[in-house]
């Protein structure tokens, strides 16, 4: 079912919704038409129709093998390459998965690496894996980030000490670009199964493509349903150029909402599966809209948690955000409150109710008190947390983020800001070419 997008509790009027349109049927006709600023990163538009379907057949048989013969998978990345597919495992599995034992799975467990540059991390999670039959998927579109490359190395060493050179190189899976790259080279030196990121196809935006099928698959989940989904919310999009179209009302609420000074847009769930989701939508949008000092900054909160720590902010500080809302229609699993007989807790009022049905009540009790203190609020309403659903979401947030950084006059699918960090690291760490930097800014410190 569509993605519904309910801007009654947005304070915008009908003219201004009007008045921007025509702003996003133009923005939209630019990403169709390839005629706009990074459209040459725009594989991934059309991609649920045109994706390489031989890839994806050796995809699905690869995922099969992961799942039969290891116990874990250590999926190697960071930024694009780790968030979209963590967000989809986590939105799916069940809470204290890898608790569970052997019988108990119907996949191997996921664990990920790379995403951080932390010792303390890493060396847990290589003490956590070494006794366990495992394997690895490296993902890394230029195939030079620094964090993956050294968990790569990490996981390398250990695979091949536990298992020997040869027998590594059937547990290791390169997910990366077709022909550049040191991990491509490599790939290509070892013989490791490799996977193709499409060169016309962004970090933030290749979910759909083995970067995020891969990890979602080995971890027991439905790709085809996840494509589907992809595909039926892209058919839909390109099917109404209206505001009725979901894509486009929520484009248009949040420019908007950016037009009247509402330039923090925070991401607001209920349900603590969703975190990561969240996490993905703030590198798509971060990283897509952020540059030429512009952009809606994205935040996101998990609630009720960070109602009893954010929501006074929300409540009452600066009047500059705005709230985008994901519910869920149907929850398969609920608990329900106890009675007491002493009622010593005072909370008899609602036993014999699920918990499901007091979070929506918090929901909307927290929406109506946000509005009244002007934090306008759109809802977005997901029919069920599942994979064909979630991949609808995963389009949808990726269609209407390039529509919304052209409406801002911005390239959405470079990211220029995020070398300024790396050029300081590698010169503070010795990197050869980088000594005069080195010298600049041993000089500031
Ligand atoms: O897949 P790669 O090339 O390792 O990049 C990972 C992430 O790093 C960034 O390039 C930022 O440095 C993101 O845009 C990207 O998603």
């Amino acid at each position: 079912m569509s993605i519904k997008v309910d801007i009654k509790n947005a304070m915008i009027t009908g003219e201004e919704m009007s008045n921007i349109y025509t702003q996003i049927k133009l923005a939209d006709e630019m990403l169709k038409n390839k005629s706009g600023a990074g459209n040459d990163f725009l594989g991934w538009l059309d991609y649920p129709d045109n994706y390489d379907k031989e890839e994806f057949d050796r995809l699905l048989d690869v995922v099969g093998n992961i799942q039969n013969d290891c116990e874990a998978l250590v999926v190697i990345g960071i930024g694009g390459s780790y968030l979209g597919s963590k967000a989809i495992i986590d939105a799916l599995n069940p809470f204290f998965v890898n608790e569970l034992d052997g019988n108990q799975r119907k996949a191997p467990k996921i664990y990920f690496a790379g995403q951080n540059i932390s010792g303390k991390y890493l060396k847990a999670l290589y003490e956590r894996v070494k006794g366990q039959n495992f394997m690895v998927n490296v993902i890394s579109k230029s195939g030079t980030t620094t964090e993956p490359a050294i968990a790569f190395r990490v996981f390398k060493n250990l695979l091949e000490e536990k298992y020997g050179k040869e027998e590594s190189k059937k547990r290791i899976f390169v997910t990366t670009d077709k022909a550049r790259g040191a991990l491509k080279s490599l790939a290509d030196e070892e013989g490791y199964a490799s996977f193709v990121i499409p060169d016309d196809v962004g970090g933030r935006y290749s979910v759909h493509t083995s970067v995020g099928l891969l990890p979602i698959g080995a971890a027991g989940f439905d790709i085809k349903a996840f494509m589907q989904g992809a595909k039926d919310q892209m058919d839909e999009i390109n099917g109404d150029d209206s505001l009725d179209n979901p894509c486009y009302r929520y484009v248009a609420a949040r420019n908007v909402l950016y037009r009247k000074a509402k330039d923090t847009e925070i991401m607001v769930n209920y349900e603590p599966e969703m975190t990561m989701l969240a996490e993905w939508w703030k590198q798509l949008f971060g990283e897509s809209e952020g540059k030429e000092g512009k952009g809606i900054f994205p935040v996101s909160v998990n609630n009720s948690t960070d109602l009893h720590s954010l929501g006074q902010i929300v409540q009452e500080g600066k009047r500059n955000i705005f709230e985008t809302v994901i519910t869920v229609n149907n929850h398969e699993e609920d608990m329900i409150i106890p009675s007491d007989d002493n009622d010593l807790d005072g909370l008899n009022y609602i036993a014999g109710k699920g918990m499901n049905y007091v979070n929506t009540q918090a929901y909307m009790g927290t929406l109506l008190a946000h509005v009244d203190g002007n934090v306008p609020n759109i809802v977005l309403e997901l029919e069920k947390l599942d994979a064909y659903n979630l991949g609808r979401l995963v389009y949808f947030f990726e269609r209407a983020c390039g529509i919304s950084g052209y409406v801002l006059g911005v390239n959405p699918f470079n990211q220029p800001g995020v070398e300024a960090y790396k050029k300081n690291m590698f010169a503070l760490l010795g990197k050869k070419g980088f000594e005069d930097l080195a010298k600049q800014l041993k000089g500031k410190m």
